[in-house]
């Protein structure tokens, strides 16, 4: 019982027993009495908003076993220079509220395009869509001019590495978490990924190095530091299609840039979309679209649209001042 709720409980009942309406045991087994059902009450309703959460994510475990067991024959495996096209593509996770409105653009092999958006504006559905996480109610998605739908989904998984900003790290070793996407590789492939993903030097700096544990019986890694290690473990997968779904939001600006250096020199340079509200990770990028209510509402560099009125524009103005601000702090 909350300290009011007993307040509350204790002043009425002072008062009804001072004004002998009750007897001070009736009070005292009252009290008691109350505390006892209180908690059950209060149990069931937390198990009955548990099992809404269980009944959603059951259905979702439901849909990947099914997924597993679908057939894949006859569905292409190419190989994957890594050309996007989206074309006026539609999509709604229910039918009464449309998320993607009729979107349309091109990425050419190798190019970096970065999306800006306010939060809710669909940059992550537009990029699940090309993993093939739901597939597009009307348009087209083709990579290398073949539509996803005709590509084995789990061969086009393979080509697609998608960061997310909040990574798992399972509870082994640092060399272990990197190596799961690729257990062929050996540690210099691991090194040099974790090179890229500018992590490298610290876990050298941990007493056991990349044979550190990670979690509860480990080191406990930061925010930006658990992105890194998940950024190195797609790396190392070698993926022609690279996704950074917010996921270089922790890593402070100056790491941000290191990485995205790292991944303009890669020898065979992947196409890279990188979702970030950080304007000066946008303005690395060869062309930026501004995503609002599900459409592409701008497109253009960093210099061609910070010409324009506009999102880029108002955000520019907001972050490069606060830059200023902290400069002279
Ligand atoms: N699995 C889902 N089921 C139902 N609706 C969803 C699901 N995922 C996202 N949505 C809804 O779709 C819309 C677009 O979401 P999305 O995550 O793509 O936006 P976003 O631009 O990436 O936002 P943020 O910047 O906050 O990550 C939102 O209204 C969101 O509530």
């Amino acid at each position: 019982m909350c300290m009011f709720q007993m307040g509350i409980v204790l002043v009425g009942g002072v008062y009804f027993a001072a004004t002998g309406r009750i007897s001070l045991g009736t009070l005292v087994v009252f009290i008691t009495y109350e505390g006892f059902l209180l908690w059950p009450i209060r149990q069931m309703g937390r198990i009955l908003s548990d099992m809404g959460k269980t009944q959603v994510s059951l259905g979702r475990i439901g849909e990947i076993l099914k997924e597993d067991l679908e057939e894949n024959d006859g569905k292409l495996k190419p190989e994957i220079k890594g050309n996007i096209e989206f074309e006026d593509v539609y999509f709604s996770y229910d039918d009464n509220k449309p998320v993607l409105n009729g979107i349309s653009f091109r990425i050419k092999a190798g190019e970096t395009v970065a999306i800006l958006g306010p939060t809710g504006s669909g940059k992550s559905t537009l990029v699940q869509l090309l993993a093939r996480l739901y597939d597009y109610s009307k348009g087209s998605i083709r990579i290398d001019g073949i539509e996803i739908t005709d590509i084995d989904k789990k061969w086009l998984r393979r080509q697609v590495g998608l960061i997310l900003q909040e990574p798992f790290l399972f509870a082994r070793s640092i060399k272990e978490n990197i190596k799961l996407a690729n257990m062929e590789a050996d540690d210099s492939k691991v090194y040099e990924a974790a090179n890229m993903a500018a992590i490298h030097d610290v876990i050298t700096s941990f007493d056991q190095g990349y044979d550190t544990l990670v979690g509860e019986r480990g080191v406990s890694l930061s925010g930006g530091q658990k992105q890194r290690v998940a950024i190195a473990r797609t790396l190392i997968r070698d993926c022609p299609i690279l996704i950074f779904d917010d996921s270089l939001s922790a890593v402070d600006t100056e790491t941000d840039a290191a990485i995205q250096k790292e991944l303009r020199e890669r020898k065979d340079n992947a196409t890279t979309i990188i979702i970030s509200h950080r304007i000066t990770t946008l303005a690395r990028a060869d062309r930026i679209l501004v995503l609002d209510k599900g459409r592409i509402v701008q497109s253009g560099s960093h210099e061609e649209l910070i010409r324009q009125p506009g999102l880029y524009r108002r955000i520019w103005n907001i972050q490069s001042s606060l830059e200023r601000d902290l400069e002279y702090m």
